[in-house]
């Protein structure tokens, strides 16, 4: 199995008006091709800036450090700018919460779809066109030869993610980061991305990191799960493993507070097991 991506010990620090502030402390992960790797944590946990500092797209307020940051047994702190271009947006793409926001208002979803395989292939005009429609064929939006000719407003939530999806996966990356990519849509069309998501990983064998807060898009889709808490990794597990017998104090909280997990009157939340999260609970 060919690994893709490897970090080990990775700190993030930024400095701030209130001087430093360690937003990653310490995490450490593999995915291998194939993989599915779900990084849980509530809000502020460091689950996207760990990503972000991976992409090098952290603001220069940012200290990173690691002991590794390997793209196929490959460093990539410092690699020339042509390199950075080859590895990051093509092997590497990323897509966010909110796709509306990653889309350039001003441009035509499909010329922006041009741009990026005009930026990371050598596919003329003509091939481009028959590529941008076969993506959005492959996202399933409707009529994908009028849409392309819509801007990002003229398209709902799902549609603009799916857009993000198609850009995404256009250059054949070898791994896709999606942040929470589901959290701002509606339930139902949640779904319907997260089923996307799975089937293109299915057919392309590409790795998937799947940011989330959410324990039941953990369970849908991860082969593992790295659990973190205020920048700490608490514990890494097989999916299975983890729902069936967590072990640090902060997964048995965050486990407990799922609404079918419920026992009595009141649903637990995760701060009535704060006092107990550590590193050192792994054990409790
Ligand atoms: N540019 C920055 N400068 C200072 N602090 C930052 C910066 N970006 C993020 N942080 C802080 O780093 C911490 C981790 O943020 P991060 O976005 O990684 O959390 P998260 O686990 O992904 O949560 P969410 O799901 O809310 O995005 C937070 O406390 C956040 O406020």
């Amino acid at each position: 199995m060919t690994n893709v991506l490897d970090i080990e010990n990775l700190t993030v620090t930024f400095d701030t008006a209130d001087g430093p502030f360690k937003a990653v402390d310490g995490v450490n992960f593999k995915v291998d091709q194939n993989d599915i790797l779900a990084i849980v944590g509530e809000s502020g946990s460091g689950k996207s800036v760990s990503m972000l500092a991976v992409m090098g797209l952290l603001p220069n307020t940012a200290t990173i450090t690691a002991d590794k940051i390997e793209f196929e047994g490959r460093d990539i702190r410092n690699l020339s700018d042509r390199d950075r271009r080859h590895i990051i947006g093509k092997d590497i793409s990323m897509i966010f919460q909110e796709p509306i926001a990653s889309l350039n208002p001003c441009f035509t979803v499909g010329f922006q779809i041009h741009e990026m395989l005009r930026a990371h292939t050598k596919l003329n005009k003509k091939e481009r066109a028959a590529r941008a429609l076969e993506l959005f064929e492959l996202v399933g939006i409707p009529e994908p030869h009028k849409k392309l000719k819509s801007f990002p407003h003229q398209l709902s939530g799902g549609q603009c993610q799916r857009v993000m999806i198609a850009m995404a996966i256009s250059c054949n990356p070898k791994l896709l980061i999606a942040d929470e990519p589901t959290t701002a849509l509606d339930v139902t069309i949640q779904k319907q991305i997260l089923d996307l998501l799975l089937d293109i990983q299915a057919k392309t064998n590409m790795a998937l990191i799947m940011i989330t807060h959410d324990m039941g898009v953990v369970a849908e889709t991860a082969h593992r799960v790295v659990v973190q808490y205020k920048g700490q990794q608490m514990e890494e597990a097989n999916v299975l493993d983890l729902f069936e017998n967590p072990q640090n104090a902060y997964t048995k909280a965050l486990l407990s507070a799922l609404p079918e997990r419920a026992v009595g009157d009141r649903l637990p939340t995760v701060s009535d097991f704060a006092d107990s999260f550590s590193k050192e609970g792994a054990s409790q």
